[in-house]
């Protein structure tokens, strides 16, 4: 336990947070659909054009540009599979193909038009309108992507649309990173675990689950690991059996308590703290640091600030040793729906609700640290800046949401 805390300007406390991580660099070879969530770890090169051939993008005729308006015979019917002699181009004069969605355009067709802008069509034959373009409704070869692009790049989360561009390359095999390993424990002989009986004198232990949670909405995998003793040797020696993990999570025991252990428990095995204490309502008491080759956080015992410091601290921190190209948070405007106050002199963190286009604050930004609703009630934080006071109805904020997708370059996240 330190006697009292340093507190760091946020801005300075983001930065180290992330110059304390480098990209893993252990990859896996994964299936397909294994690889959703994953962080890719090679660029993907086209390797089959799209589309891989011309076709039609309508049900209707195949024709040359240069009969626009006149009666055509159908010379046949070509089909979404058909191939070969099939697709062979051998129009005579004032002949098309019939031709449906997907199928190959023949070379000596040019554009097509849909069945409905035909007229006199017949089993045998059809009469072109006039006012149709050169090239219309035919699908180029290559035209989406050619073969030797960069499909997508490296560092990037995997998510239904990659999974698309795979599957349409008949990719079934791919490198991702390796997932980091991360432990989540508590600290507090106040706690029980949510299967034991609990007095009224004591607490279920609902950061460690929340965190696991949270940390498996965002792609991660971590394994709650137990709860770390209330005193000074006991920790040190159940910290000691850590360090084979990437990232240790901690929450509680980090302020100024009696029994505000962790810290200490820590540095005796051998972390160097980057921070301790960050200017920040909620989240004071934060700490950070690497602890050989595992990266410790160390986040406040409250439940609603543990969850907070994850989404504005932590994440980012994970995204980028796992591997991920973006990890600064997205901001979306929004526009303040009530007034709130704000507290001067620090960063303030403002739970809301951020929906349709307006934000609304969480309880009139009245609740408390140790709060664990607000948090259900919220899917959105807002971000002050130490100068803010208030913040006025109808004022444009910049919010993010808990479920943004983070981003490459980092944006101005204050207000
Ligand atoms: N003298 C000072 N006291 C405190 C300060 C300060 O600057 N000076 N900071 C306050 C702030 S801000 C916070 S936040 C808390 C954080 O303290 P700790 O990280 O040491 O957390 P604990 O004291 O262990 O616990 C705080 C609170 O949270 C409950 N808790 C802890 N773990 C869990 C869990 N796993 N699940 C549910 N609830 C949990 C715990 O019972 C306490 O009620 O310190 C202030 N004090
Ligand atoms: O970080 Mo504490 O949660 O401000 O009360």
């Amino acid at each position: 336990m330190s006697n009292k805390l340093t507190y760091l300007e946020f801005d300075e406390a983001v930065k180290r947070s992330l110059e304390l991580v480098h990209a893993t660099t252990l990859t896996q070879i994964v299936p397909l659909l294994d690889s959703l969530g994953k962080v890719v770890a090679q660029d993907i090169i086209c390797q089959k054009n799209l589309p891989s051939f011309n076709n039609s993008a309508m049900d209707g005729f195949a024709f040359n540009h240069d009969d626009i308006g006149k009666t055509l015979n159908i010379k046949r019917v070509i089909y979404a599979g058909d191939k070969d002699e099939k697709v062979q181009a051998d129009l005579k004069e004032g002949e098309c193909y019939k031709i449906m969605t997907g199928a190959q355009v023949p070379n000596d067709a040019d554009t097509i038009v849909p069945i409905e802008n035909c007229i006199d069509v017949t089993k045998s034959s059809l009469t072109l309108p006039i006012d149709i373009k050169k090239g219309s409704n035919l699908r180029l070869k290559g035209e989406e992507q050619t073969r030797g692009n960069i499909l997508f790049k490296k560092g990037e989360i995997i998510d239904s649309s990659h999974i698309a561009l795979l599957a349409s390359q008949g990719i079934v095999m791919l490198e991702v990173f390796k997932d980091i390993s991360i432990a989540v424990l508590s600290t507090g002989d106040e706690l029980k675990e949510p299967w034991q009986t609990s007095n009224e004198d004591e607490i279920y232990n609902c950061n460690s689950y929340a965190l696991v949670a949270l940390l498996k909405e965002k792609g991660f995998n971590a394994t709650y690991s137990g709860v770390i003793p209330d005193n000074l040797e006991s920790s040190k020696k159940f910290i000691s059996n850590l360090k084979n993990y990437d990232v240790v999570i901690t929450t509680g025991g980090i302020s100024m308590g009696d029994a505000d252990f962790v810290a200490q428990a820590f540095l005796e095995n051998g972390l160097e703290t980057s921070f301790h204490g960050v200017n920040v309502k909620p989240g004071r008491p934060i700490m950070m640091g690497n602890m050989g080759k595992t990266t410790v956080m160390s986040l406040p015992g409250n439940p609603l600030t543990a969850m907070v410091n994850m989404h504005l601290f932590a994440i980012p921190v994970l995204k980028k040793l796992q591997g991920s190209n973006c990890f600064y948070h997205d901001v979306i405007k929004a526009t303040n729906q009530e007034n709130f106050k704000t507290k001067q002199g620090r960063v303030n963190v403002v739970l809301g609700t951020c929906e349709n286009g307006g934000f609304k604050v969480t309880r009139n930004n009245k609740y408390g640290s140790g709060m664990i609703t607000a948090l259900y009630e919220s899917n959105a934080l807002l971000v002050t800046n130490s100068d803010t006071k208030n913040i006025e109805c109808n004022q444009e904020v910049g919010v993010i949401k808990f479920n943004n997708k983070l981003l490459e370059k980092e944006i101005d996240i204050f207000n």
